[in-house]
């Protein structure tokens, strides 16, 4: 469909979805409609089959959870056109209604702001009139918990303390590549993974230059991991998401632009409510990580070695087309990752997890200043607050072993007094602001220390 037809689309709906129990197989149905006829997509997501088949009453409440998946998966094709209406399928309760605006207002931040669609922020769904029935309550809150694994250091952290505090976790993912497989190899534990196949017309159009940009992956990830876990009678789904997660990137137009928006403790309440509301689920999810910096979760993953040839926490390496091996080495994220481990190891063990010595580059300068906060705002990348980086960097000045790495001198003198002077006074190693950790778990990152 050409482009300027993609424009003239004035509304994004739901026609249907669907699951077929025998193969996990479910399809969603999305089209964007307008003056000029209709563009429709399907995306196919492939949920791991338990070794019995699921009782009625597992099957309504999966698909509760998956007439939310739905919705909420919706926004990849969203995208294509940013249509000003958006036609929900079925009526929702308060809190669903909550979370399906917020992510595609809020979760559509970034994208909005790069494409300057102003109207994509304040977009209000339109949800059919009508009463939604209450769901069968599920308890689910002491089973073995579901945790999500992205191939990073944080879903290793949050792994590795729920198997020491004896949780017996099941390791998750969604489309898990060469670097996640090794990082569930290296654990030892089985590990649970559903498929996700974006409809390859999205791609076509993409090429033929269609609206793009940042979506809310998360949001859709954490979906597909709490209906595997109703599938397979598992408990809560434990996420690694961060404090910093929840800072925004920058204000624009009024509103808080957040990369990692569906990553934040907003979108982490919201989704509780909403799996709570809709589906009937007591535990449904929560991020052990929630209170914690990205500088401390790199100090707790300092403790655990048994990954270190295989974590990878660039976004390059999870690419859907033409990935990197694992650490990219010149990325935002790369150069902050490196900063919060280094602190921590000796410097031998950091340059063989990255495979090279990042602070001994000087072409890494100008990326460091805007971690530092010297140059530009925070990156739109997974990264840490500016504060983190300047306590990160503050430590290495303090270490023989990096005090004179060409890099760390140059840095050094970049920074502003006022910097050195908030990272004195820093928290960044108190654990602090709202999380959702249930009391069963609350102890459970002791168990790395
Ligand atoms: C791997 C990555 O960072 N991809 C972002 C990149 O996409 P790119 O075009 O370079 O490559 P692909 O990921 O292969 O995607 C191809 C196109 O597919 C569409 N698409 C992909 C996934 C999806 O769920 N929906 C989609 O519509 C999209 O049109 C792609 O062009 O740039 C894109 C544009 O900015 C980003 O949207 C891609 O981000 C992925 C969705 C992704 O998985 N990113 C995570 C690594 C990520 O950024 N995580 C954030 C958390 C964000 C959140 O709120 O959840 C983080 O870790 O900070
Ligand atoms: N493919 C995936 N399948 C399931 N969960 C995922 C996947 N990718 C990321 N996640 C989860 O989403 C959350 C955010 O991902 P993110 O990439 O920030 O984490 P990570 O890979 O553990 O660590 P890092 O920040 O070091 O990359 C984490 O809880 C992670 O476990």
């Amino acid at each position: 469909m050409p482009n300027e037809q993609l424009r003239r689309m004035d509304a994004f709906t739901f026609p249907s979805y669907s699951i077929d129990l025998a193969t996990g197989e479910a399809l969603f149905d999305y089209a964007l409609t307008g003056p000029d006829g209709e563009q429709r997509f399907t995306e196919v997501i492939t949920l791991p089959l338990p070794a019995e088949p699921p009782s009625d009453e597992t099957v309504a409440t999966l698909g509760r959870v998956l007439e939310l998946l739905h919705v909420v998966a919706g926004v990849s094709y969203y995208k294509a056109a940013a249509p000003p209406r958006l036609v929900l399928p079925a009526p929702l309760g308060a809190a669903a209604a909550e979370l399906v605006t917020a992510v595609y207002t809020k979760g559509l931040g970034e994208y909005a702001y790069r494409n300057q669609l102003p109207h994509v922020l304040t977009l209000r769904p339109e949800v059919p009139a009508g009463e939604v029935s209450p769901p069968r309550v599920y308890d689910d809150s002491d089973r073995r918990p579901l945790s999500a694994v992205g191939g990073g250091k944080d879903s290793i952290v949050t792994l590795e303390a729920l198997r020491r505090a004896g949780l017996d976790p099941v390791p998750f993912s969604v489309n898990p590549n060469h670097v996640i497989v090794s990082v569930n190899e290296a654990s030892g534990l089985p590990a649970l993974a559903a498929r996700r196949r974006i409809d390859p017309v999205l791609f076509e159009l993409n090429a033929a230059g269609a609206r793009n940009g940042h979506i809310p992956v998360t949001a859709i990830n954490s979906l597909i991991a709490v209906a595997t876990a109703v599938l397979h009678g598992l408990g809560p789904v434990v996420m690694s998401n961060e404090r910093s997660a929840s800072d925004p990137n920058l204000v624009w137009n009024g509103h808080e632009i957040n990369h990692q928006w569906s990553k934040g403790v907003e979108a982490e309440g919201m989704l509780r409510a909403a799996l709570s509301e809709h589906a009937g689920l007591t535990e449904p999810y929560f991020s052990l990580l929630r209170s914690l910096s990205e500088l401390h979760i790199a100090r707790l993953f300092a403790e655990i070695d048994r990954y270190d040839a295989v974590v990878t926490s660039c976004n390059a390496a999870f690419k859907l087309r033409d990935p990197s091996e694992r650490w990219c080495r010149n990325c935002p994220k790369c150069r902050f990752v490196f900063l919060a481990m280094a602190p921590f190891m000796p410097r031998e063990r950091v340059v063989r997890i990255f495979g090279g010595d990042l602070l001994a580059d000087p072409a890494q300068i100008p990326g460091y200043r805007e971690l530092l906060g010297v140059d530009g705002h925070k990156p739109f990348e997974c990264v840490g607050e500016v504060e983190e980086s300047v306590v990160a960097l503050s430590l290495l000045a303090e270490q023989d072993q990096w005090r004179d790495a060409p890099v760390v001198r140059a840095l050094v003198d970049a920074v502003p007094a006022s910097a050195w002077s908030a990272a004195a006074e820093s928290d960044v190693f108190t654990p602090g602001g709202p999380n959702f950790v249930p009391a069963p778990y609350a102890k459970t990152l002791t168990a790395l220390t």
